[in-house]
């Protein structure tokens, strides 16, 4: 079944993503997905023992190496827990940003297959602007809600979805006991591919946002339509427009987000052992 045919249901897309996936890792249900931002590369391998891992291009409904412009690998990892309890995390090998063009869908086919795979809860984890000046590059950020500004949606047809607590506050407490110092923010996606001018960020701003980004909002009301426990962590890798006079090279939010890792990648892989 092609996602891109509109009498297509994406849901039996995610199906058949589940059931490619279950088949190929061997592991017949998932109990968490991780969606890797960028700075969170490192993740991964400190959560656990790589079970299995396939191409992503692999699995139906996502889309080609060419497409996403690099060879990503979709991973099984098993999580142990302290008390012995054994979890599997499915660690999505991509990401498709609205600004790809590929329609909101695509976007959200990642979070679909893994709620279809058995998945209860959804980490989403992003690199993003912040509009605050002490929020230096480098910093992680726990999403206590959204603004989506991005005037699309992944849901279609009369599905009211609540969005009350869209970004569980369970999970937040539990990432805040791991790191009692994680600052809370509002994200807003901006559709992007450009940055927003000065005048848009301090829109944002005005509006309650506290950082912006260009993904997780449709990522997360896909989640939560789809009853799944959301917990969303920014790396706030540079400030955004026009908050500070002199804004950083691109080299130094290369280099904050590349400081920055070690300490995420441990942050997270302590939440989710939690
Ligand atoms: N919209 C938006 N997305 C981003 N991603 C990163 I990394 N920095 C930004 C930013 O300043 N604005």
């Amino acid at each position: 079944p092609d996602l891109d045919d509109p009498t297509t249901d994406p849901f039996d897309v995610a199906a058949a993503a589940a059931e490619y996936i279950a088949a190929k890792t061997g592991v017949p249900s998932h109990d968490i997905a991780l969606v890797l931002g960028s700075g969170w590369g490192g993740a991964a391998e400190l959560i656990g023992d790589v079970v299995a891992e396939i191409p992503t291009a692999e699995i139906p409904g996502f889309v080609s190496p060419a497409v996403q412009g690099h060879r990503s690998t979709t991973r099984s990892i098993r999580v142990e827990r302290p008390d012995g309890a054994v979890r599997h995390a499915l660690v999505l090998g991509s990401r498709t940003h609205l600004y790809e063009g590929l329609g909101p869908r695509r976007v959200v086919h990642g979070v679909r297959t893994a709620a279809a795979a058995g998945c209860e809860t959804v980490i989403l984890t992003n690199g993003c602007g912040s509009v605050h000046i002490g929020w230096r590059p480098g910093q992680p950020v726990l999403i206590k809600d959204h603004l989506n500004l991005t005037g699309q949606t992944p849901l279609e047809g009369a599905k009211f979805a609540d969005m009350t607590d869209v970004y569980t506050p369970r999970l937040r407490d539990i990432a805040r006991t791991v790191d009692p110092d994680l600052p809370e923010g509002v994200y807003a996606q901006f559709h992007g591919p450009q940055y927003e001018t000065p005048a848009e960020v301090k829109m944002a701003s005005l509006m309650g946002a506290d950082l912006v980004g260009m993904s997780t909002a449709l990522e997360a009301i896909a989640a939560r339509h789809c009853r799944m426990d959301v917990l969303g962590i920014s790396l706030a890798t540079n400030l955004a427009a026009g908050i500070s006079p002199h804004p950083l090279s691109h080299e130094e939010v290369l280099a904050a987000g590349q400081e920055a890792g070690p300490r995420i990648s441990d942050l997270l892989a302590r939440v989710i052992k939690q």
